[in-house]
């Protein structure tokens, strides 16, 4: 039995939302990364105390509205969702935040998230789309319905945030469904979203200034962090594990469901309901794999997996074919382009077509290249795994970023048997 750390959606939104109840949030399994590390500052920053209590992370709520001004700038390290999200809490609060980001978090786009904001009342300092800026929320937002232009939860969380500010009732409107942590999450706090499903689209409306009740709460483990030992269970000759209590949420197992379909040899038992969220034990065995075609409709459900994905691809019998991965190029680096950059350096056939991703796989993998991570955490975790499998060793020219989501990552894989050498650097 594997034991894999807290999802990271999850953790951020259950710091969020203990901040913006009344009373004392308590959670177990919160990912202790560095991303939600930084959430958990910012929150303290704003008012709202978050600290850990043995295992468990307490964080003392001050109701809508009730954050105050930071003495100092919100750095949100390297992660989309600490930014984004928080942004739409910041719009509702009558304080002034400058936020701060790394390199890859300050060249993000925050203009999808900026420009519903700023019609419900948020001001952005020279009207930056980029961190580092400094926004000014108000105590009077108004509610508005805003139809999502991109499959983003980011940006539907943040304009939901942000709904609770308001005096009335604020609606977004997705065509593709993206992960539903928010809603899940809003009604687990006692102030569940009407959701509406109407000619294809998904409405989702919230009631302003809900009273918010802290709640218990544990935290399933990250199907975005299983995918890297599911992945290496699948391409390692005998390998056989089992990750206890992963999410199930099906907004988010589209990587498991495309394994499945590729031949992977994956099982799932003990299904059950964790705090609002489906969660079941899976067991992964080696089997061989065939390439196939993966939809564009499923990739929010599995949009931070695709350069793992991409590498379980290269050991896959024939083509692999991802579409509708235009999303991938705006996050932590671009990667479409670095995964194909990362797969022809250790000797594989891939490319990029617009947005699709071609992979063929058939002869195993040479390996002996250097990969760019570009600060990208599941760039180099993605690479590290596919040195476990190649016949050279894969080098990847930065580690330090695998502690934003998944500080356990290397002593995981080594427990499991994996060899990494000079500093985790190679596999
Ligand atoms: O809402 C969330 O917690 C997340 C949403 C996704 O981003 P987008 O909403 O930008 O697609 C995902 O890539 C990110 O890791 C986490
Ligand atoms: C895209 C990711 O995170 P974020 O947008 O929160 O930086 C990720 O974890 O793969």
């Amino acid at each position: 039995m594997v034991k894999v750390p807290g999802d990271k959606s999850i953790s951020h939104r259950a710091l969020m939302f203990g901040a913006l109840a009344r009373g004392v949030t308590r959670i177990r399994g919160l990912l202790e990364s560095e991303d939600v590390i930084n959430t958990a500052k910012a929150l303290q920053a704003l008012g709202a105390p978050v600290e850990q209590v043995g295992d468990e992370w307490h964080v003392t709520g001050r109701g809508i509205g009730g954050l105050s001004q930071p003495e100092s700038p919100l750095d949100f390290g390297n992660s989309g969702t600490g930014a984004r999200l928080m942004l739409g809490i910041i719009a509702g609060n009558a304080v002034t935040v400058q936020m701060v980001g790394d390199p890859s978090l300050s060249s993000r786009p925050m203009g999808r998230v900026l420009k519903p904001l700023a019609q419900m009342g948020l001001e952005v300092d020279d009207g930056r789309d980029r961190l580092p800026l400094t926004a000014h929320g108000s105590a009077e937002l108004v509610p508005i319905e805003y139809v999502l232009p991109v499959p983003s939860a980011q940006v539907k969380s943040a304009v939901l945030l942000a709904g609770l500010h308001t005096a009335g009732a604020t609606t977004v409107v997705e065509s593709e469904p993206t992960r539903d942590h928010t809603e899940r999450m809003l009604g687990y706090f006692g102030a569940a979203p009407e959701i509406t499903d109407k000619d294809g689209k998904r409405y989702i409306t919230v009631q302003g200034e809900p009273d918010l009740t802290a709640r218990d709460l544990s935290v399933p483990v990250d199907p975005s962090s299983a995918a890297f030992l599911a992945a290496a269970a699948a391409i390692v000759p005998g390998s056989d594990i089992t990750i206890e209590g992963l999410l199930m949420n099906p907004t988010r197992i589209g990587f498991y469901e495309t394994l499945r379909e590729m031949g992977a040899d994956i099982t799932f038992s003990n299904h059950r309901d964790e705090c609002g969220e489906d969660v079941a034990d899976m067991r992964v065995r080696h089997a061989p794999l065939m390439g196939i075609n993966v939809p564009g409709e499923r990739a929010p459900s599995m949009i931070d997996e695709y350069p793992i994905l991409a590498v379980v691809a290269a050991f896959a019998d024939g083509r692999t074919v991802m579409e509708g991965l235009g999303e991938l190029k705006v996050k932590e680096s671009d990667r479409l382009a670095a995964t194909v950059a990362g797969l022809v350096v250790n000797g594989v056939d891939a490319v990029a077509d617009g947005d699709t991703l071609i992979v063929t796989g058939g002869d195993g993998v040479k390996g002996g290249g250097t990969v760019k991570t570009h600060l990208d955490h599941r760039m180099a975790m993605a690479f590290l795994t596919m040195g476990l499998a190649s016949r050279e060793p894969v080098t990847v020219d930065d580690t330090t970023m695998v502690a934003t989501s998944f500080p356990a990552f290397m002593p995981l894989m080594r427990g499991l048997g994996a060899r990494f050498s000079g500093e985790g650097a190679e596999a």
